[in-house]
């Protein structure tokens, strides 16, 4: 099947707006637009390759003449997100069903309701064939209901590789094509690698000839403690390759999400692009050396555990006190939610400055603050990154020896 002709509107304009030259020759309207946003949303600098050219190349149906599996739809544009707002209003969590670990399929119903964030006009109209994970686990399944939820992909362009039935059966109930790594790679031209650690390399591995068959795949690997060094020596030299430490909030578009790409890659730029572009969706994208991302494993990829950790915590404390289990639960829960909403709202307050608007002096919360100290919260919590930075660092595999080709 011949793969569609690239959409040959400027890709940055957002919907309905005007086409048209811009002041800057070569540039549209939307690419400036876009530009203007990333700087206002305090993202950083947009990324030197979304000008209307580059992005339409970056994001456009993979250029390889590799055909999609015969049960592959029309692939359809999928829409990008909307770059963040510095201030991103995040949804009730109450709408969101997250269902353990091999259990079957929640209705697509259970999706977390876009309509509960106010979205902004999308700021690059994305063209792409397909999106693939390799593994549909619990990561894969957040980030995917994530990006569903915000229309960023639609399910018919969405192939994932799983080969536990359980597993097989919650993706397929979310509406995408459940298929074989090989497939994956030949119909996605943008590939999450959603494994366990250990598995990585010799799934990459094996999957070789799909991926010379396809080439400029990017591989987008979100294990913990896999070197960029790693995947790089796992793939041919086409396929593309970048790391990103996303947290389960991407379920609820709120993910705390850091990513590295190999030094010196000629398509760094426009890998950049589009990590960011994907992940901005579901919450904070963020490109740090990868030097760091094992911190960021240790802080917000295991993170959210330690913040369920305290909001158990906290409402233990209330019912120990007499407030209903329930009561109690909701009450610690929107605690941590509206505090954490005043820290990213107010970046230039640090958060001992609202800590300290809340301690009245010989009031109760300094008694309480008394209490946590003399308990060690603060020393336990920055020895609960360590530790999970250092076991990150473990469970990084020495890399392959260089392939021959
Ligand atoms: N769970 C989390 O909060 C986060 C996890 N990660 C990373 O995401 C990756 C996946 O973690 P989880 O989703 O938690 O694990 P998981 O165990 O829920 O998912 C892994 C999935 O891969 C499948 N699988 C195994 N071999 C496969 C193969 N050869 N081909 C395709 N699929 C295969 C398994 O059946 C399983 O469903 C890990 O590398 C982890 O480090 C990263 C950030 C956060
Ligand atoms: O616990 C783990 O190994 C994964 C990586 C970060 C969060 N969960």
């Amino acid at each position: 099947m011949r793969r569609p002709r690239r959409d040959r509107r400027c890709a940055a304009s957002p919907p309905g707006h005007r086409r048209g030259r811009s002041r800057v020759a070569g540039q549209c309207e939307g690419a400036m637009w876009a530009a203007t946003a990333y700087r206002r949303a305090g993202v950083g600098r947009f990324p030197r390759a979304a000008s209307a050219a580059t992005l339409s190349q970056v994001l456009q149906p993979r250029r390889d003449p590799a055909p999609p599996p015969a049960r592959t739809s029309t692939p359809s544009p999928l829409v990008a997100p909307a770059l963040p707002t510095a201030v991103a209003p995040y949804p009730r969590p109450s709408s969101v069903v997250f269902p353990p670990r091999g259990s079957l399929a929640p209705s697509v119903s259970a999706l977390p309701t876009p309509t509960a964030t106010p979205t902004p006009t999308p700021a690059v109209a994305v063209t792409m064939s397909g999106l693939g994970f390799l593994g549909g686990g619990m990561m894969a399944e957040a980030i995917l209901r994530g990006l569903l939820a915000k229309s960023i992909v639609k399910p018919a362009d969405v192939y994932v590789s799983e080969p536990y039935p359980p597993r097989q059966e919650v993706m397929r109930g979310l509406g995408v094509h459940v298929v074989d790594g090989a497939d994956v790679i030949r119909s996605a031209s943008t590939v999450f690698v959603a494994v366990k650690p250990d598995v990585v390399p010799s799934l990459l591995a094996s999957l070789s000839p799909a991926l010379v068959d396809s080439p400029s795949t990017l591989l987008v690997s979100i294990a913990a403690g896999v070197t960029l060094a790693t995947l790089r020596g796992a793939v041919p030299p086409s396929a593309r390759v970048a790391r990103v430490m996303p947290n389960t909030p991407c379920l609820v578009g709120a993910t705390a999400a850091a990513f590295s790409l190999e030094a010196g890659s000629p398509s760094a730029d426009d890998d950049a692009t589009l990590v960011t572009t994907l992940f901005s969706a579901v919450g904070l994208a963020v490109q740090v050396p990868e030097t760091q991302l094992d911190a960021v494993t240790g802080l917000s990829g295991s993170g959210p555990a330690y913040v369920y950790t305290f909001i158990e915590a906290l409402a233990d404390g209330g019912v120990l006190n007499g407030l209903p289990r329930a009561t109690a639960r909701r009450l610690a829960a929107q605690l941590v939610y509206g505090s954490a909403k005043m820290v990213v709202e107010a970046e230039d307050v640090h958060p001992a400055e609202l800590r300290n608007r809340v301690e009245s002096p010989g009031g109760t919360t300094i008694a309480g603050s008394a209490a946590l100290e003399a308990g060690g919260l603060r020393s336990a919590v920055i020895g609960a990154v360590s530790a999970a930075t250092r076991r990150a660092k473990e469970m990084a595999a020495p890399p392959p020896p260089p392939r021959k080709e």
